[in-house]
Parts: C-alpha cells; structure tokens; sequence
C-alpha cells in the first residue's frame, strides 16, 4: 500500500533522510522509530506529497508522491504533530469545513461526519467551540479530520504527544482498531508506543533506516548472548573477578545498583544452576536471580548510540542494516 525506494531529501548540504526503503501492507500498523532530528517528518512529507524527494521514489496505493499529488492526497489521512485544527469553529463546523475541502457533500459529507463522531466520541462536544476543548479531544478531532474521507493510509505523526496517560491509552486503542482496514504508519520517539501499537517497526536514525523487523524479532536478532542479573546480600570487593571462575560465564558486569550483578554467558545456555551453586557456596547471600531479556528499548539505544554513548548524528551515522 505504500512503497517508499532510495528516498533521498537534501536541505542544501544536509542530508536530512538518505536512501531510505521501506514498505506497508495493506491493514498494517507500521511504526516509524527514531530519535529528534532523524529524519521521521521529513519521509512523512514526501509520503503526503507536501515536499519532494530529492532522489527516489515514494508511492501511495501506487500512485507516486511527486508526480499524482490529487490521486496521493486522496488516499492519505494525515495528522501533523500539532493537529490542524482552528480554534474559532466548533467541532462540527470544523468536520464539515475539512470534508468540503476533502470534496466531500451532501449526503456524503454528513454520513463522513457521524462516521468519525462517533469513531472518535465527539457526539458530545459537536458544538464547542475547538478553543474551549482539552488537549486530548483537541487530538481526537485531529484525528476526524485526518479520517473524514475514509482514507486507505494514515500517517500519523507524534499522534500521542503532550496528552495525558488517560487520553494516550485511548489514542493507542485507536490506532490499534484501524489496524486491518487502515495502513498506518505511526511516528515516534516514545519506544512503548511502538510495541503497544504496531505490528512491525522500522528504526531511523541519522537520516538512514537502521533496523526493520517486529519488536520481538529485532530483540531476538540483536541479542549477541544471554544476561542474568544476581543480587546478592553481601558481595566481596572481588566479586567480578571471582565470577568469572564459574564455567561458562563469557562477562560479568557491575549494573547502577551496588549489590546486582550482570552475568553474560553464550547465546542459548543456561548457566543458572552453577551460578547459583557457586553463590550459595561462598555464602554471599544470594537474595535474587533472574534472566534479563533485552527490551526494545535496548535495542533502540544499540542502534542509534555510539560506542562511547553519544548519539549518532546524520553526519557520522554508520548504517547497520540488518
Ligand atoms: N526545511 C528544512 N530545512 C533545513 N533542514 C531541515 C528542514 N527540515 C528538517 N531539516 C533537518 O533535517 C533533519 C531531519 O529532520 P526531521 O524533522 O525530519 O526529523 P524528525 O525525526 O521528524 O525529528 P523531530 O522528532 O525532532 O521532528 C534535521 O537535522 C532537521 O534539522
């Protein structure tokens, strides 16, 4: 449903996005990861035809981005991170405005209004005034106004930003019943946004996609070994050392709380019995043991931070296509 090959956007020296290829399939939910400044609003403008790219080509329910900007914008509901929405008109005359300008009327512009009402709950406030709403019912009329014409694709960008954790759960649960007869791609930077919502998730950074895969597949696929974390009562100074004696621990590290350890050990062992034996054998009082999965959150800092800790910027960016 939407196709996007070799995008390139330069801002005169800068490369804002640069080769970038991905797709959605029809009735995906596709989140669209990376940190400030990676380059998210820049593909989501392509995508709806606002800006050109520079080089390669996006195309919408297969029409191209550059070239059939009516037959693209059509097909595309899209809301911006801050809701297009004017403050003087109320909900309804706002609905209706959008629609008009959506070449919706008559009988079809009413029966697109009632649809997103109710798809949204805004029966109840029809006739306030968008100035006198909450941010989040704010945010629920961008949202009509991005589905009035019953668009195949929405991109949403940021859709959850500033709202409270009442409005965003419901904002989620949204998304997520769109999922099946909508292709959305979701923007973010927030990383339980991707998981909660989407079904596979692509990861830029720096202008260039660094990973694409289902949450649980890149969490899996970037685990190098297994980790178990140790707490115990009363460490000896030695303690890293000393672990290292057990067979088949590869790394032990200290974490931010004093008396946990980290244990590494190679990719499909389970080392616990003998970590445990030991521990118990020096009588340091082990008072927890438990596995530590890497989240997507690990994964997300692996892809877009340097070694040394820093964030890789468009400028210095290595590619680590997976
Ligand atoms: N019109 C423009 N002119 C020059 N540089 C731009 C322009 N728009 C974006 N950029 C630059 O391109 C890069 C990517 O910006 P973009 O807004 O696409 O990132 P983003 O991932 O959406 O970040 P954010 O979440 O902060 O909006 C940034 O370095 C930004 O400063």
């Amino acid at each position: 449903m939407i196709e996007v090959r070799n995008i390139t956007k330069r801002y005169g020296n800068l490369t804002a996005i640069d080769r970038v290829t991905f797709r959605v399939d029809k009735g995906e939910v596709l989140a669209f990861l990376g940190p400030n400044g990676a380059g998210k609003t820049t593909t989501m403008r392509i995508l709806t035809s606002f800006i050109p790219a520079t080089e390669g080509t996006a195309q919408v329910a297969g029409f191209d981005c550059a070239e059939q900007p009516d037959e693209v914008k059509k097909r595309i509901g899209y809301l911006p991170e801050t809701p297009p929405v004017y403050q003087e008109l109320t909900v309804s005359e706002y609905l209706a405005f959008v629609g008009k300008l959506r070449g919706l009327s008559g009988t079809e512009l009413t029966a697109g209004m009632d649809r997103v009402m109710e798809r949204l709950s805004l029966g109840s406030v029809r006739q306030r005034l968008i100035a006198n709403l909450s941010r989040g019912y704010r945010q629920r009329v961008g949202l009509a106004q991005a589905l009035i014409h019953d668009p195949p694709v929405l991109i949403l960008d940021e859709p959850t930003v500033g709202l409270d954790p009442k409005q965003i759960i419901e904002i989620r649960e949204l998304i997520k019943s769109l999922a099946g007869s909508h292709s959305v791609i979701l923007s973010t930077h927030i990383l339980p946004e991707a998981t909660a919502v989407c079904q596979r998730v692509v990861i830029i950074n720096g202008g260039r996609i660094v990973a694409e895969d289902t949450p649980d597949q890149l969490s899996a696929r970037l685990r190098r070994s297994e980790k178990i974390s140790v707490t115990l009562k009363t460490p000896p100074s030695d303690v890293l050392e000393r672990f290292r004696e057990v067979p088949g621990v590869e790394h032990v590290l200290t974490t931010s709380e004093a008396h946990t350890i980290l244990i590494e050990c190679a990719l499909g062992r389970d080392i616990r019995e003998e970590v445990a034996r030991f521990a118990v054998g020096q009588d340091w009082g082990l008072i927890e043991m438990k596995p530590v999965s890497m989240t997507l959150e690990d994964v997300f800092l692996k892809l877009t931070q340097r070694e040394d800790g820093l964030p890789k910027t468009n400028d210095t960016s290595e590619s680590e296509r997976h």
